[in-house]
């Protein structure tokens, strides 16, 4: 692919409102924004969706720069690639680490596309010209939960998920039903129940939701078989499903219906195709996740969910979901609950130069020799 130079920028933004789940309040947000520039002076962007801390997955801002500058960059270096889908192999040789490898995998994606001008959905197999957006309410009171779902139906979004645990979930779900009686919902528990909540989870199969989302531990597959069984409720997993093999076994053994994906969680995009493809030849619906993300990642979403098995709408929502101003140019926008996808090479959004400059913490770079 002929690099010429890999940059990495960090960068931090408060959020709009807090993100409030069990596991903890995100009020601000740091993130790394990727940029590969090859011999002909194209450059394809990427970013990680890590957080500061460790509450989601393993995985921080810290670990990822360190995995990117320490292993990742230098692989990279020493063997050079012609196809992005040949950098998983080259990573296979680091244990997980799943979002630093996504973070510069995709934006060997996005420079393969702008090299080939292909519009990064068509390289992935994506047929679709707009998705349907979902926006995500986690907040900690149910007058706000209420309020913001309100807001977010008029902003036109048509699909809506919330975060649920023990202390706040039936109640919660029985006002908002009441409010709205055919609204498309999910709730995701981020892991906040265990099987001695069967039957209190059970009793939430009476709001037909769309899905329940990883109700049980963040690594578990066998267990929420179980609970699957009993449940009329789709499960959907989110933090258990970290690469294809996890993705295969959940479906051969019933640990769910419909799974998350995430490029970070699963280590770039050829992983997540790959989920995407054995989901989709056994009719087992996918649907594309957020990490509160930045402009770069957001892109990269939407050309994942362009594809046709992702027949569930996901939490993709427009820029102006959490950030004031985003890191990219233009913004994404949500017109009647939909977003559409670019018809220009790569990811079809562009580095917002000005919002970095306000935005960056640090930066380093690894000039490549050829
Ligand atoms: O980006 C979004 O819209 C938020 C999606 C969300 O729920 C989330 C955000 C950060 C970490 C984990 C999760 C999750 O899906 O569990
Ligand atoms: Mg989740």
């Amino acid at each position: 692919m002929n690099i010429k130079m890999v940059e990495l920028f960090v960068i931090r933004m408060p959020l709009k409102t807090p993100f409030t789940t069990h596991l903890g309040n995100v009020t601000e947000r740091e993130g790394i924004i990727v940029k590969v520039t090859n011999q002909d002076g194209l450059s394809g962007f990427g970013e990680g969706v890590a957080f500061s801390s460790p509450w989601y997955t393993e995985e921080t801002v810290a670990t990822s720069m360190h995995m990117l500058s320490d292993f990742l960059i230098p692989l990279l270096q020493k063997h050079p690639i012609q196809h992005p889908k040949e950098a998983y192999s080259l990573f296979q040789c680091i244990r997980r680490n799943q979002m630093a490898k996504a973070a510069i995998e995709i934006a060997l994606w996005d420079l393969y596309a702008k090299s080939k001008s292909l519009p990064l959905s068509k390289l992935l197999g994506g047929t679709r010209e707009e998705i349907v957006s979902g926006v995500v309410i986690a907040t900690d009171s149910m007058e706000k939960a209420l309020k913001q779902i309100e807001e977010y139906l008029q902003e036109g979004y048509r699909r809506i998920k919330v975060k649920i645990n023990p202390q706040m979930d039936y109640p919660l779900l029985k006002e908002i039903r009441r409010h709205y009686p055919d609204l498309p919902i999910m709730a995701d528990a981020n892991s906040a129940y265990t099987l001695k909540d069967m039957d209190h989870l059970k009793s939430l199969d009476e709001f037909n939701l769309l899905l329940i989302e990883q109700p049980l531990a963040h690594d578990d597959i066998i267990e929420h078989a179980q609970l699957q069984k009993e449940l009329k409720t789709p499960i959907c997993l989110d933090e258990s499903i970290t690469s294809f093999e996890d993705a295969q076994k959940a479906i051969k053994y019933g640990s769910c219906r419909s799974i998350n994906v995430k490029i970070g969680r699963v280590g770039g995009l050829y992983e997540a195709k790959r989920i995407h493809d054995y989901c989709y030849e056994r009719g087992i619906p996918v649907w594309c996740g957020g990490m509160i993300e930045f402009g770069i990642s957001r892109a990269h979403n939407i050309a994942l969910a362009s594809m046709p098995g992702f027949t569930i709408p996901g939490d993709i929502s427009g820029s102006k979901r959490f950030w004031e101003e985003d890191i990219i140019s233009p913004e994404v926008i949500v017109v009647n609950g939909k977003i559409s996808v670019p018809n220009v090479p790569g990811i079809g959004f562009s580095l917002n130069e000005k919002r970095l400059r306000e935005t960056i913490i640090a930066k380093k770079h690894f000039p490549f020799r050829n």
